[in-house]
């Protein structure tokens, strides 16, 4: 990055904006809005309250054009492997294009769209013979957070026929066994959701869904129609007893944060149906298409992006908080976290060099009413300066009297915080200070349905993607997460056999203590 004779200027630059404070920007130029917002059908985004100037973004600019963004955009759409580390594309894009679809794809919607309406319709039933009423996802990481958040956000128009959606993925076994408890086994369908097939967490809690299951049938075939498989590893989920139409597959070139997507959504199929789906992929696809052929001055996605490395890069800001005004929302940081963090926290450059500096910085965040009873006192009066994204949709959900006055009351609450991060106030002592010049994006959207949050989505995808190109890094693969999964392979094993050889004199400790403990029980 900072080889580009651009970054030269807006070292400079940054230095100079470090000095001034953010509310003089709207001070001094009364057309700061106009100036400093873009807008495509059904989304505004006002980067206003962001601490730059039309000089500054002129020279971020100029940035992406010398990092060769427009060619990297083009390769990403072209279906390039630009995955480099593991050899392939990175093709979510093409899974939304419903126009153009690959052969593959549109074979495996036809065996999705089949397997929606035979639950819908009834046709599918359990050991009993009665239908299901409750389908339990099971799936970690990208196999859970993106259809998590979707269905959550959708659960008011969820489909007269639809069943009841649930989600575990955690591999100490707790939600799953207090799930169970609420649930029938004899109309309850499991979902395993698993890009390798081979991750424990999932396996470990769909042997138990299974065990579950089989101590209320001793018939072979009806435990299995309690089971579908979304995965790209075919074999394995054949080894694990999955009948042929209960598997449905998607493909490698599919990465696991950006595969709800691919049939990893199908309990977004369920709850909204195939056209709920189908929306919530033309969503993401407007986005692609505004993000593949608008000029980077206007084109939200680079802008987003532009703006995080001016933040970061130039400014020194390392904490990004994500605060989305509407409670149906409440998974939207969680699934930013794991796209941004497992995307761009990297270290090293496409090469293989060491990058000299910083990448990712961290998300958190909450749905904003409440994390104004919680964390805003560091963003008001701490010593962090951070960035925060605040998300917003315009139309009240009915027009009911008591609908319209919360709707409007969320969001006083939503612009009051924006503008007092943005222009501070001077206390009658340094208690009440508040110092102001903390900076924010607001994405404003029509209204919460599935195409406006494809479009949501797609928009940080691709805001992640610009940022990787100017900081020369592979958003697509993962491999940070790999050595904790392997240690934790033989910890299980030295556990159950009580040995602690080789390990550190921290883990023993713990093991020792942890084993007396269990002892006096
Ligand atoms: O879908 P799988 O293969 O079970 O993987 C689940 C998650 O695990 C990860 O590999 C990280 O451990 C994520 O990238 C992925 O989304």
């Amino acid at each position: 990055m900072k080889q580009w004779p651009a970054y030269q200027a807006l070292a400079e630059y940054g230095n100079e904006a470090k000095q001034r404070h953010l509310a003089s920007l709207f001070t001094e130029n009364p057309q700061r809005f106009e100036q400093f917002h873009a807008k495509l059908p059904g989304m505004l985004f006002d980067y206003s309250k962001q601490n730059i100037s039309a000089e500054e973004r002129n020279s971020l600019l100029e940035l992406a054009e010398q990092a060769n963004l427009k060619q990297w955009i083009d390769k990403l759409f072209a279906g390039e492997k630009i995955n480099i580390t593991e050899d392939r594309a990175a093709g979510h894009v093409f899974l939304r294009d419903l126009t153009n679809p690959k052969a593959e794809v549109k074979a495996e919607w036809q065996k999705m769209e089949t397997l929606v309406k035979r639950i819908h319709s009834h046709q599918l039933r359990g050991f009993s013979g009665k239908p299901f009423t409750d389908v339990v996802n099971i799936g970690v990481g990208g196999s859970d957070l993106g259809p998590l958040m979707i269905t959550h956000a959708l659960d008011d128009s969820k489909l007269a026929d639809a069943p009841d959606i649930h989600f575990v993925s955690t591999l100490d076994g707790k939600q799953l066994q207090s799930l169970l408890k609420t649930l029938n086994a004899e109309t309850t369908l499991f979902v395993i959701a698993s890009k390798s097939f081979t991750t424990i967490d999932t396996l470990s809690l769909a042997r138990t869904a299974h065990e579950w299951i089989s101590s209320f049938s001793q018939s072979e075939q009806g435990i299995k129609q309690h089971f579908i498989g979304l995965s790209t590893n075919q074999a394995k989920m054949d080894e694990w007893g999955l009948l042929p139409d209960h598997q449905l597959l998607f493909w490698d070139w599919v990465g696991g944060r950006f595969s709800m997507w691919s049939t990893i959504g199908l309990t977004i199929a369920l709850q909204q149906g195939m056209s709920g789906f189908y929306a919530f992929l033309q969503g993401a696809h407007e986005m692609d298409e505004h993000f593949r052929t608008t000029p980077f001055e206007k084109n939200v996605a680079v802008l987003m992006g532009l703006i995080g490395i001016w933040n970061i890069n130039l400014l020194g800001l390392m904490g990004q908080a994500i605060l989305p005004y509407d409670s149906r929302m409440k998974y939207l940081a969680s699934y930013l976290e794991q796209l941004e963090m497992e995307s761009n926290g990297k270290h090293v450059t496409r090469d293989g060099e060491k990058v000299n500096y910083r990448t990712c910085p961290i998300l958190w965040g909450e749905v904003g009413p409440n994390a104004q009873h919680a964390f805003y006192q560091l963003m008001h009066q701490g010593t962090e300066r951070v960035m925060a994204d605040f998300i917003l949709f315009a139309k009240p959900t009915d027009q009911k009297p008591r609908t319209v006055y919360h709707h409007n009351l969320n969001i006083a609450n939503c612009l009051a915080q924006s503008r007092a991060l943005m222009i501070g106030q001077k206390g009658e002592n340094p208690h009440k200070d508040y110092p102001g010049g903390q900076v924010s994006s607001t994405i404003l959207l029509d209204t919460l349905d599935a195409r406006h949050l494809g479009m949501l989505i797609a928009l940080y995808e691709h805001k992640v993607f610009v940022q990787s190109v100017i900081w020369n890094i592979n958003p697509f693969d993962q491999w940070g997460v790999e050595l904790g999964k392997k240690i934790a392979l033989q910890i299980l094993q030295q556990i159950e056999n009580r040995d602690l050889t080789d390990l550190d004199a921290s883990t023993q400790g713990i093991l020792t203590n942890l084993w007396k403990t269990q002892n006096e029980n």
